[in-house]
């Protein structure tokens, strides 16, 4: 669908996801103990392709996501929800800038029960390169053309830089 709806040649596409990796995690929240603060995940963005968020219990209002103003958004988890998002790699790098990765936080600071997610993350395994139909006069090259997305994440496991424009820029700006 992303191919598509921006003009990238589709015969990518197989090869493409022939070099995805998938990592399946299941995450446990606990309660706040003695006023605990901070407790839950730090607003951040993923150093992955993209992400799929679901949470396996029903509690309301622990997670959310940063709009394009600024404003915090509060998920609704329900049984049929999941969270399709953009990680900094293959949307922000490939895009060439165009899609923005997704900020997200967990608050479990108010929470009175432990709270259960499920995250799928997709990493690409080759050198991915950005395609050409994606740079033109208006929309300028802005990363290096390869992209090593293993490389990527030794990169912020050295230099461990939090904020994700800063980080995708120093890792492969131009
Ligand atoms: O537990 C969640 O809903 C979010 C998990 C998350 O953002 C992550 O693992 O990167
Ligand atoms: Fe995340």
């Amino acid at each position: 669908m992303i191919f598509e709806s921006y003009g990238v040649d589709t015969q990518r596409f197989n090869s493409f996801i022939e070099s995805t990796n998938y990592l399946l995690r299941i995450l446990k929240y606990r309660t706040p103990q003695n006023n605990e603060t901070d407790l839950g995940m730090q607003p951040h963005t993923d150093l992955t392709m993209q992400s799929v968020l679901h949470q396996l219990n029903g509690m309301e209002g622990l997670v959310e996501v940063k709009l394009k103003n600024g404003e915090w958004l509060v998920l609704h988890p329900s049984p049929s929800f999941f969270v399709v998002m953009a990680g900094d790699a293959f949307i922000k790098v490939w895009s060439n800038g165009r899609i923005r990765p997704c900020e997200h936080r967990v608050i479990m600071n108010k929470a009175k029960e432990i709270r259960y997610s499920m995250g799928l993350f997709t990493f690409n395994g080759d050198i991915t390169q950005m395609p050409q139909e994606l740079v033109d006069d208006i929309n300028p090259l802005r990363y290096k053309p390869l992209f090593d997305h293993f490389d990527y994440l030794r990169f912020y496991d050295k230099e461990k830089i939090r904020d994700p424009v800063l980080r995708v820029k120093t890792y492969c700006g131009i």
